[in-house]
């Protein structure tokens, strides 16, 4: 079942440019829209990819917020801000929508710099609460009147900054109002003990519901009785309400409220606009509302790749580091029994779905926080465990404290698996992994390696568990060749690898870029490529051998210039007081928006072209084919 959203003519959104459109606009248009919208969602998100189950559950929300509130006067935050594909719509960007997560095109999330709209620049979850806060302090402060809203999904408010955040919101109580996106999804199903207690209060709501049923029924029976049920609800309301945490937290909770029906909606949130201090509004939706397949399965449509409208089916992503990385711990877990991977709502995009099912004992999702995630894995490694944090690199920049106070001070034996390491193309500047080993070399006691294969990736991972310590093993979105099952080759660590010879120069690189030094030195007999798969500690010992033979270098990396691989490899030759000719390349001082890798890659000068132009300004010309 596909729904009736494919392939709508979009007539009501023709006449709806900008948000103040929505406000002449009839219930029956509105509903129509509500339609259309979820139609060009669809066909947009078919032909680009992109974040398609998220955006369809917003759908009424998001009309909703338009047509009662007045953006950009109000503001209007989105938490995530994956979900607010129909916001970009009816905010100006009708037109260029189709652009979305393309190169020069529209940003998969709210940007302030895109649009007088977008009233936070996102990508990481958990940040509008506090974005919210610090706008009514100001407006309050600077004596203004608008109104601010923040909507935050389930998933995003298992995130500590969102909790934190109400506890400060509950004590200075500023007019604003939150509206929590129930699906029971993150990426995964949701976790965490208020997932849990709203699917249960959910349910007392019903119980609500039935009693007032009954007391219309009794009404007609006796006054008398009806007045007894009346107390009864009427207590029962108080418990629901006092058990009801936002009460703790003194923020005024409204709901559960059907987050599909746009006339409540919008009713429900004319009363809530006039009410001081801060409001709750749970509002309960359907991931992937109005689109079967993505109903049915929520977790592959929240980001797939392109597909048919018509025929919508499921695309293997090829396999992938992620995948690679699955494997060998599944398998290492038969060998390790102390082994407990942990993911910080990231089951599949680590790789960890068939590892969650094969040992669901040894297998924590700890919800979008990777501050608890890497200090729960610091608590597990100092009563006994080896913790495996499998982590992007761009969310392991919330846990950096926790990787240095709670981890690294006391050398701790914890597995950094630092997945989507380097540019990672549609989801832009705010998901890049593009700091990691600037942030981790300057810690004491971290190690930080980078394989160049599946095969190395399970080498590292299984030496990694007998050195201990905090070892961060990174690696790239990419596709990788499977190693054979049961491969635990041996590695010597701390050594790089010599994969060609050379008698005048030397690339070193990692990652993703090993493959542009094997492009460049081609078969190029001057030039040499080193895998320089350590990058803490480096192999100094070799560095110091090829200066010392009068060799330029070259190092590349995907990865910032400043604070990267290249930094080290400078600090190291400063330290050994020696200068060769080098030339180091990485990164710009600037963020990537999202676009085609090769193509960033490209413009950052990492590439094989970049290098054999670093090469030659040191007089190593490439050699003139014959
Ligand atoms: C886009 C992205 O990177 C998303 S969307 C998402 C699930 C959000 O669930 P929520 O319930 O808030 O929204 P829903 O999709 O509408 O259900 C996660 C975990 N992530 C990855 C992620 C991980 N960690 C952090 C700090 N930020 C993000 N964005
Ligand atoms: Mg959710």
């Amino acid at each position: 079942m596909l729904g009736q959203s494919v392939g709508r003519l979009l007539v009501v959104l023709q006449k709806v440019n900008q948000p103040q459109d929505l406000k002449p606009l009839s219930m029956g248009e509105l509903l129509q829209l509500t339609e259309e919208l979820r139609s060009e969602i669809i066909r947009v998100c078919a032909q680009n990819g992109g974040h398609l189950a998220s955006s369809l559950g917003a759908v009424e929300l998001i009309v909703a917020l338009h047509r009662v509130f007045n953006s950009p006067r109000d503001r209007l935050l989105f938490d995530v801000g994956h979900q607010a594909y129909a916001h970009k719509i009816l905010t100006g960007r009708k037109e260029v929508f189709h652009t979305i997560r393309q190169e020069g095109g529209i940003s998969g999330f709210t940007k302030v710099s895109e649009s007088e709209h977008d009233a936070i620049t996102v990508g990481h979850a958990s940040t509008s609460l506090a974005n919210a806060l610090g706008m009514a302090i100001a407006r309050d402060t600077l004596g203004e009147d608008y109104h601010i809203v923040a909507l935050i999904g389930d998933g995003a408010l298992t995130g500590g900054m969102a909790l934190a955040a109400l506890n400060v919101i509950g004590e200075r109580k500023p007019r604003l109002i939150i509206i929590l996106n129930d699906n029971e999804m993150s990426i995964s199903e949701n976790v965490g003990a208020l997932n849990r207690y709203f699917r249960e209060y959910q349910t007392k709501k019903w119980v609500q519901e039935t009693q007032k049923w009954g007391r219309q029924v009794l009404e007609g029976i006796s006054p008398r009785l009806f007045g007894l049920v009346d107390r009864a609800k009427e207590a029962a309301k108080l418990m629901l309400h006092q058990e009801n945490p936002f009460y703790a937290w003194g923020i005024r909770y409204v709901g559960p409220v059907d987050g599909h029906d746009l006339p409540g909606l919008i009713h429900i949130l004319e009363q809530i606009k006039e009410l001081d201090g801060p409001t709750l509004l749970h509002a309960v939706t359907r991931k992937g509302k109005g689109y079967g397949v993505a109903e049915e399965d929520p977790i592959y449509w929240h980001g797939p790749p392109g597909f048919n409208p018509q025929n919508p089916i499921k695309v293997s992503k090829g396999y992938t580091w992620s995948a690679a990385f699955g494997d060998a711990v599944t398998e290492l877990a038969h060998q390790e029994p102390r082994l407990f991977v942990i993911t910080p709502a990231m089951r599949e995009g680590s790789g960890l779905v068939r590892y969650s099912q094969v040992h669901p004992e040894r297998y924590l999702d700890t919800g979008i926080c990777e501050d608890v995630a890497a200090t729960t894995a610091a608590g597990m490694a100092l009563r006994g465990l080896k913790p495996v944090l499998a982590i992007y690199s761009t969310f392991m920049q919330r846990a950096y404290d926790q990787i240095i106070h709670d981890i690294a001070i006391e050398n701790l034996p914890v597995i950094f698996a630092v997945d989507r390491a380097g540019i990672v193309g549609g989801d832009g500047a705010t998901h890049n992994g593009v700091f990691d080993i600037a942030y981790l070399r300057t810690v004491p006691n971290v190690q930080i390696a980078a394989p160049k294969d599946a095969l190395e990736l399970r080498a590292m991972l299984k030496k990694a568990l007998e050195l201990g310590g905090p070892i961060a093993i990174r690696y790239p979105r990419d596709n990788v060749e499977k190693a054979p099952e049961g491969a635990w080759p041996e590695i010597e660590w701390g050594r790089w690898e010599v994969l060609k010879e050379g008698h005048r120069a030397y690339i070193l690189a990692f990652g993703k870029t090993l493959k542009y030094a094997l492009e460049a030195a081609g078969d190029d007999p001057q030039v040499g490529v080193v895998n320089a798969r350590f990058i803490k500690p480096l192999d100094k010992e070799l560095l110091k051998r090829l200066a010392l033979a009068g060799h330029k270098l070259v190092t590349t990396e995907d990865h910032q210039r400043m604070g990267g691989f290249g930094s080290a490899v400078l600090e190291a030759l400063n330290e050994m007081g020696l200068k060769p000719d080098i030339r180091v390349l990485g990164l710009p001082d600037r963020f990537f928006e999202h676009g085609s890798i090769p193509r960033m890659h490209h413009e950052a000068r990492i590439d094989a072209e970049a290098i054999r132009a670093a090469l030659a300004e040191m007089g190593v010309e490439a050699p003139t084919l014959a």
